[in-house]
């Protein structure tokens, strides 16, 4: 079995088909890509995989759970952790903050148990703190650890956003458009930070992506999606030279 598994998965919103009797996998390890013309589904599939919405049919399997039968607070509790298109981070707290409530899923504590500091919460609370102080260096953000999200330029926040699903300790990470708004320098490091993630962290990575420059140097297959549907699957050679795909972007530029 994959590691990620949709099978048949169709959703609609009233007379729009936004994903239509889709099916794809992942493999544990490998770094896959999703592209597509506006419009064409790339989101919604996020969405499902994340438990935001239900489909109307099909399943989703992730780690040998049925992602579908379980609660949607249960997927993060699986080891799937996203970011999201229009960032989601606490403005008016520090990095270290945003990475700390990433945490939050690990706590076993419980009100008593916080109230009297006991010795497990203590202990848990400095290995939380261990942990994020370990991604802090591995994405190079130590220089604005106690610096409010507000502030900070918006390519660091990206990078922030990575870091804060990072801190949820996932085994899959989905990664909702990471070059949007970057720079070009900034999408070239981001490229780095998803390769070292891969590779070093061992972590699966799914993405939605437009920057196919991204997409081609850091995805092992790509899955390109038209109305919904898949298009084509495969290297991200493979499918940036396929007919139907080319005719996609084509028509969609035109
Ligand atoms: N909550 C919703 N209600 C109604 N229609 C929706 C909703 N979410 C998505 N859609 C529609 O479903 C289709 C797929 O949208 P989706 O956002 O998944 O595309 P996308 O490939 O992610 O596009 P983009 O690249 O612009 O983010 C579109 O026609 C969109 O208008």
């Amino acid at each position: 079995m994959s590691f990620l598994e949709l099978k048949d998965v169709t959703l609609k919103f009233g007379g729009v088909t936004a994903v239509d009797n889709l099916s794809f996998s992942v493999e544990e390890g490998e770094v896959f890509a999703i592209v597509g013309p506006n419009g064409a589904g790339k989101s919604t599939v996020f969405n499902l995989i994340s438990r935001f919405y239900d489909p109307h049919n099909g399943s989703i399997k992730f780690d040998g759970h049925d992602l579908l039968k379980s609660k949607p607070s249960g997927v993060a509790a699986f080891g799937v952790a996203r970011t999201f298109q229009n960032i989601e981070l606490f403005d008016q707290a520090t990095v270290l903050e945003n990475l700390l409530v990433g945490r939050h899923r690990h706590r076993q504590s419980n009100f008593l148990t916080e109230l009297f500091f006991t010795p497990s919460v203590k202990k848990q609370e400095v290995q939380n703190r261990h942990m994020v102080e370990e991604i802090i260096d591995f994405l190079d953000l130590q220089a604005y650890r106690e610096k409010r999200i507000a502030g900070l330029p918006y390519g660091v926040r990206k990078v922030v956003e990575v870091a804060r699903a990072l801190a949820t300790d996932p085994k899959l990470l989905l990664l909702d458009e990471p070059a949007s708004g970057l720079s070009v320098e900034e999408t070239t490091d981001m490229r780095w930070w998803i390769d070292d993630i891969r590779r070093q962290m061992g972590i699966t990575v799914l993405m939605v992506e437009h920057d196919m420059g991204l997409v081609s140097g850091v995805s092992d297959r790509v899955l390109a999606m038209a109305d919904g549907a898949k298009l084509a699957l495969g290297t991200p050679v493979e499918v940036q030279s396929d007919p139907a795909v080319i005719e996609a972007y084509l028509g969609h530029v035109a």
